[in-house]
Order: C-alpha cells, then structure tokens, then sequence
C-alpha cells in the first residue's frame, strides 16, 4: 500500500501545482487545421454519429449499442480521465486544466463583480465524459412539479411519472441512507454514495433546520423542501464519470467506436436543411467528414450544440446572416437560455468546532479506503436543503461545514483553514426569470461561443437569493448551532460600507460573489412550435428527418435541483425512443415509423 500511497501524493502535489500556472485557452488554437486547401478526408460510416462523448452522449451510446446490429461513432474533442480527474475533491483545480474549455461569459451587467471585466468564469467539460469528468458530483434531481411542467408545456411524454422509471434505470441507490426507495433504482450504471463521515457540524444545522420546519427529507423523492445529506455520483469514493459507467465496460463492443481529440465543426446537412448525412470534424489538424446513415446526435451539451447548430445553418436568421452562413432553418437556437445562480462563498461562520489536522498523506491514506476529506467535492457540501419563498418557488442552499481546503501556495500544495473550523454557506437561484443566450462570435467554428446568461436582470432574482442568505443566518444563531458559538462574520472587502444582513448588504454580497453553478439549459429547448422551441417531444430538431439533439441544451424549463439527473434521464429515455423507432421488424430491417 506504501506504493500507492506515494503515488497518489505526489498525484496530487504534482497535478496541483500544474494548474497553478495553466493559462486557459482564448479559442480552440489545438485543432487549427494545418493545410486548409486540403479537402476533408472521409473515414467511412455508422449507422449513428454522437456529437460529443460527455454526459449524454455516453448514454445514448451504451445504450444503443445494447444492440449488435446498430452501429455507434462518437466524436468527442476532449481526452480520456486519469487518476488525478477521479478524486472528487480536485474539482475545483480541474478548471484550469485542459479538461475544462475555459469559457467566460460576455460582461454582465448586475453580476460577478469580483471577476475580470465582470466576465464569469464558465466551466464545461472537455474530457471523454464532459462535464462529469469535472463536476460536483452532486445528484439532486428536483421537484417532480418541475417534470409536470414540461408535460404541461406540451411536451408529451415528459411528466414526471413518465420520466420516474429512466431516473430510475441510471442509479444504483445501494448503498444510500436515508431514502424513500419508491422513488430510486438499484441496479443501474450510476452508483450514488453519500459521504460516509459528515461533520457533527452539518447534522446539527440539519436539526436546526427542523425549527424552520424544513424535515430531513429525500429531496429526490415527494417531498423537496427539507434537508439531507448529500448524493454523490461515486463509486468506493471515486469520481464515476458518465463515460466509466456506460463505456469503459463495454469499450470490446464490435459495434462501438469512441474517437476522441475530434472536434465537430459542422454537421452536413441536405440543401433543404431537412436531412443529415453526417458531419465533419478537426482530428491532429486535419479535416475529415463520416457519413451517419441513421442520424446524427447533438451531444455537445448546452453551449457548443447550440454552436454547432448555428454553424451549420441551423439557427435565428439574423444570426447567421451577420455571419453570412447560409440558413437552412431559421430556429431559436441559443436563445431562451437559463442558468443557476450560486453565492457560494455567501458568508464565513466562526465556530469553536475543531477538525483533526490533516495532512495530504493522512487524506491518501483514507481516500483508498474509500472514505475522507478527498472523496467529497471541493466545496465540502455535507448537506443540501430546499427553501420556500412567498413570490418565489425554491432556492438552495448548501452546508459546506469546514474551511479547510487544498490550495497552492509558493508552489506548495497545501490543505489550508486554522485551528477553528470555519463553517460556511451557499445559496443557489434554481429558478432564475433573467433569461440569457448562447450566439456566435464569427463563422470560425474555433472562436469560442459567446456566452451571456444576463445574471441577476430580473428584480425576483436578486431578492429570492437575498432571501435565502438571510435565512441562513437565522439557521446559523439558533439555538442548536450555539453549542457549536456559531457567529456569521460580516464581508468586510466590498460590502462593509453597507448595514449587515440590510438589503443592499447582501445585494453587494450576491454582486460580487456569485456566479455560475453551472447548469444552462434550453438553448436548444424541447417544444411544439418551431418558433419558439428547436426539438420536438422525440428531440428531433423541428422540420429535420433525421438530427436529434440529446442533452442539457433541449431541457424546456429550470428544475428545482442540479442537472446531472434530469440530463441521464433525458438521455436514457432518447435511447429508447430512437430504440423504437428503429426497432427490429421481422425481416429485421430498420423501420423509420
Ligand atoms: C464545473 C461543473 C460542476 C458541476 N457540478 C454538478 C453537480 O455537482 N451536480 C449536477 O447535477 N450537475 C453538475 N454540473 C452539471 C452537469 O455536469 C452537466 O449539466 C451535464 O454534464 C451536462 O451534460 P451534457 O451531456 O449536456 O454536456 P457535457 O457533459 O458537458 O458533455 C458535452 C461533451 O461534448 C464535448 N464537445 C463539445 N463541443 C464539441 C465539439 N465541437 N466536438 C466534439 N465534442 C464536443 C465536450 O467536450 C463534452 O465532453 C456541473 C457542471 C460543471 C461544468
């Protein structure tokens, strides 16, 4: 064991101190085509080409190649995990590494103050398993009120007792505690575990909580409003990827084949923007084109799918005009856009609570055991729970019960946080009325997207997250947390010129330390009309044969919970729609009904 334990220590100290000095990328400069007279070279064809090996797309490939005689590409531009990405608690480092893009959002007028040029860092994935290789690994699927809601919108198919059994096929709850087992699956692909040593800290605040009237409750199951511990996607402590789950095991199948360090540039579209034939991409800077004789797959999540699309002629008109790219459908793409607002470091709480000293080793030592500080996310969220408002259907908010954190310092890796443990606090927007969107820097497919989730513009927003903060310190100096002499330590840089807990106090708070929790959705959303939706209820891009976009871009409306869940549902329920529509006769021909 003393070799692994080395390993992963200087794992660790290695990897870390390289993100220090990682300068994130201005555009995708490493799939630069060397000869750009050369034509496409073609690699042949498959029956499905999956744009983008991330969360989704892994999905829809292991599943569709549940069967043999269904052929499977996948195109993904990052590259495969390694040891450092699986230990949950690099999270945060792993955004500047060259597993994130390294996308800012456009300027924003209300928030992330604290940031260069107001731009809010955007992490997304860019590893085979996308955003789940550098996630929170937070499962929290929401209310089921938010599922009945896309049914409602028109979206047949998409009630929560419609989408129950595909949250149901992804996890294997085994191993939680603490669940209403109606509402889980056992047996599939996604092991959740909870964090198996909390702090005494959070299960106080959990208690506290009931004074409020906020029961421990499964959140994933009837009842939201409450708190728990939290769910995480990990197997024996370890990060699980949407790519670990349904591909490495099954990467022997004949008929799968994962590219990756493939860029998409432009799916190929018919004159009349009605079918697809496949697409072309960018591999060791040279261009080549594979043909789909079934469909193409958007799975390049909610950011560059609506890029790929538009790219490609298959977006607002006036869009693709400025950019002179010719329109084959004018469609919403990258419009309608809703993002997650997180004020994570809300607020510090001074205790009397007191950790054990902890060094790097001693965290290895428990880590391949299975247990410890490195098999939590680097936000140390212990525990999760779901608020009411008056004018506004829920917000989040997050026990993070310890300040002691990994960080670099003069090259050193170094767990820092003092003798006291500093308990700290999030609140997160789920319901966000500011709507944002996704559009096109140039007609270079290398350009980055631009990104503007317009934070914060609706007035709602700014005092449903208000109202939350101050809630938590109202948590924080009850009577059960002073055992523990909680005391909330007021901002003293940006906010100190403002009355604590006074509107305009935590309204500078949210200014400055929010930003992103990462989770956009509908920029290519699912719906009736083309006018105002790209996909239908089967996730067929409106007015296409054969393009399907599967993944966070065509969720309709804002759910009460992360995304990671409402993603793998989504996704396995697309599997098993495109299953049925090209399900076997009896001559065993594919059928297009
Ligand atoms: C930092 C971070 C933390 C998060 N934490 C949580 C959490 O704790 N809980 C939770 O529920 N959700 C979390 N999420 C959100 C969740 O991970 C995503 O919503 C989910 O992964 C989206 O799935 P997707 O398939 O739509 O996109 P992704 O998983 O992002 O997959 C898209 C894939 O497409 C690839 N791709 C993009 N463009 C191209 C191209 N042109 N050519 C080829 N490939 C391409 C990308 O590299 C990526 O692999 C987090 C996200 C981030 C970024």
């Amino acid at each position: 064991q003393g070799d692994e334990v080395d390993y992963y220590e200087n794992l660790i100290i290695q990897n870390t101190v390289q993100t220090s000095t990682y300068q994130r990328p201005e555009f995708c400069s490493e799939f630069n085509v060397r000869n750009t007279d050369e034509a496409p070279v073609a690699i042949g064809s498959y029956d499905f080409v999956v744009v983008g090996g991330g969360l989704a797309g892994s999905v829809i490939a292991g599943r569709l190649t549940e069967r043999p005689d269904v052929s499977v590409l996948v195109l993904e531009a990052g590259k495969r995990e390694n040891d450092y990405v699986d230990i949950p608690a690099m999270d945060g480092f792993l955004k500047n590494s060259e597993y994130n893009w390294g996308f800012r959002t456009v300027p924003q007028k209300v928030a992330c103050r604290d940031q260069p040029g107001f731009r809010c860092d955007y992490p997304r994935g860019k590893i085979y398993g996308g955003s789940t290789g550098i996630n929170g690994l937070a499962n929290i699927r929401g209310n089921w009120r938010d599922y009945d809601k896309w049914a409602a919108m028109g979206n047949k198919g998409w009630s929560f007792d419609d989408v129950l059994p595909y949250f149901k096929k992804y996890e294997n709850a085994s191993s939680l505690v603490g669940i209403d087992a109606e509402y889980h699956g056992f047996s599939g692909p996604v092991t959740l575990e909870n964090y198996k040593t909390p702090s005494n800290i959070t299960k106080t605040f959990m208690e506290a909580m009931g004074l409020f009237g906020y029961p421990i409750t499964d959140y994933n199951a009837k009842n939201l409003f409450g708190i728990n511990y939290n769910q995480f996607t990990q197997r024996n402590g370890r990060r699980l990827t949407s790519a670990a789950a349904y591909l490495f095991p099954n990467e022997d199948r004949k008929n799968l084949k994962v590219k990756t360090e493939c860029y998409v540039t432009h799916i190929l579209m018919d004159q009349r923007g009605k079918r697809t034939n496949g697409v072309e991409f960018i591999h060791n800077n040279r261009k080549y084109i594979v043909t789909a004789t079934k469909e193409v797959i958007m799975a390049a999540g909610s950011i560059q799918t609506p890029q790929i699309m538009m790219l490609s002629g298959l977006g607002p008109k006036e869009q693709l005009d400025k950019f002179s790219i010719p329109v084959l459908k004018n469609l919403p793409v990258g419009k309608n856009m809703l993002d997650q607002f997180y004020v994570q470091r809300a607020m510090n709480v001074t205790t009397n609570y007191t950790e054990e000293k902890r060094t790097i080793r001693s965290d290895v030592v428990q880590y391949l055991q299975g247990f410890g500080r490195l098999t939590i996310n680097v936000g140390n969220i212990e525990a999760i729970g779901f608020i009411e408002h008056k004018r506004y259907p829920v917000t989040e908010i997050n026990v993070i019960p310890t300040s002691a954190v990994y960080a670099v310092e003069n090259k050193e890796v170094r767990i820092t946080g003092g003798k006291y443990a500093v308990a700290q606090a999030g609140g997160i927007l789920l319901h966000a009325k500011s709507v944002g969107q996704v559009t096109l820097q140039s007609a270079d497919p290398l350009d980055f997207p631009l990104i503007d989730p317009n934070y914060l513009t609706e007035e709602d927003d700014m005092n449903a997250l208000v109202e939350t903060l101050d809630f938590l310190v109202d948590v924080y100096e009850s009577g059960p947390l002073q055992k523990y002499n909680t005391t909330v330590v007021p901002e003293s840089t940006y906010c100190k010129d403002y009355e604590f807990r006074s509107f305009d106090y935590w309204k500078c708070v949210i200014q400055h330390y929010g930003t992103t929790i990462y989770h956009p959705v509908a920029t290519c959303k699912m719906g009736q009309s083309h006018e105002t939706s790209v996909v239908n209820d089967k996730l067929l891009v409106h007015g296409t044969e054969n393009l399907r976009i599967v993944d966070a871009s065509v969720i309709p409306s804002s759910i009460s919970g992360h995304l990671m869940p409402a993603v793998y549902m989504v996704a396995e329920k697309a599997a098993d729609i495109i299953k049925h529509r090209y399900r076997k006769t009896k001559s065993f021909d594919c059928t297009t009904h």
